[in-house]
Formats: C-alpha cells, structure tokens, sequence
C-alpha cells in the first residue's frame, strides 16, 4: 500500500476523525459506502451538506486517481434533491462522462437503500504532476 496520502479526510486508514472510505468498481463505476452519523449531521438527523459534497468530490476525483494520476478537483457542483438521513447506507458513485485532454468531465451520485437519489455531482477533475500533490 502506498504510505503517502494515509491522512485523507475521506479515505485515509491512518485519520481518526476521518469517514476511513474503501472502494470499488462496479461496471465502470467506482462505488462506496457510508453511514452518517450524528457527528456528521447538520441538522438533527441530517447529513451536513459539506459532507454530502465531500463524499462526491472523493468518489469522482478518486476515481481518476486509482486510475493512475494524480487527481484534484478543479470544479464540483452538488445538486441536493432532497436531504440525505444519517443512519442508512449510503451508496455513493461517480463515473467518467467525457474527457478532455489531462481534465476528466465526471458525474456522481448519493444514493438510499431504496435507491432514491439525495445528492447529484458534477465535477472537473485535472490530473496535474505528482510534484504538485
Ligand atoms: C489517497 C489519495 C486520495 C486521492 C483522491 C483525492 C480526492 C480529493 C479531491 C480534492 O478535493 S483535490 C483538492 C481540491 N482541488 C484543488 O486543490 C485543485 C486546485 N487547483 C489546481 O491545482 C489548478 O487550478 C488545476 C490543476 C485544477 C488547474 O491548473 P493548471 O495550471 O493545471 O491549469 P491551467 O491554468 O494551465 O489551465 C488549463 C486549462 O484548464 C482550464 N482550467 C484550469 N483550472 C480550471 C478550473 N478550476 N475549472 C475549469 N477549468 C479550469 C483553464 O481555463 C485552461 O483552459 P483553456 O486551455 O481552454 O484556456
């Protein structure tokens, strides 16, 4: 395993308040799963927004980087359809939409036990050299 990066708030094993994410692909989606807790609310019983926006960020922008290059966000945009309950587990997923050059347009989404949507994502993701992360 690399030792670099272990403290990522959203997927480092080594970061004792962080959401500790582990991922796979499922038919050229990578996927994880999280339940929310009260530390994570906004809002009694609400996952707090930043929270829903970081798990988009990190499943579209990691995604990129376990393709193989080093990955940041250049643009995120987060559409809350509806609020997002702690307590269930979410289903977060991102995808490839198109790419151009070293910037990869993605797609992602939060997603209920019953399938409904809570959180859409769009984002830009640049691969930039490794010297820059
Ligand atoms: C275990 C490890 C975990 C791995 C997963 C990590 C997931 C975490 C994801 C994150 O949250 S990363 C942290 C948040 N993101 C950043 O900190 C990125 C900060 N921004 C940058 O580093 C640079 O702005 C960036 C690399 C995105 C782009 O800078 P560049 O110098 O490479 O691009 P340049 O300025 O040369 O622009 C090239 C083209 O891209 C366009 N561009 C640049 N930045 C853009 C942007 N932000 N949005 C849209 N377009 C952008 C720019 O307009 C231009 O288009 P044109 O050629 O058509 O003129």
């Amino acid at each position: 395993m690399e030792e670099r990066n272990q403290w990522c708030f959203a997927c480092g094993r080594l970061n004792p308040i962080g959401l500790k994410l582990t991922f796979r692909e499922e038919n050229n989606t990578y996927v994880t799963n999280f339940t929310a807790g009260p530390e994570h609310q906004g809002y009694d019983g609400i996952v707090h927004g930043g929270i829903v926006s970081t798990l988009l960020d990190e499943i579209m922008a990691r995604y990129i980087y376990a393709k193989g290059g080093n990955a940041v966000t250049a643009r995120l945009e987060v559409r809350y359809r509806q609020p997002t309950p702690i307590g269930q587990a979410l289903t977060v997923a991102g995808w490839i939409v198109a790419q151009r050059g070293r910037f990869y347009e993605m797609a992602g989404e939060v997603r209920l036990p019953d399938g409904t949507v809570t959180a859409e994502g769009k984002a830009l993701v640049a691969v930039v050299d490794q010297a820059k992360v």
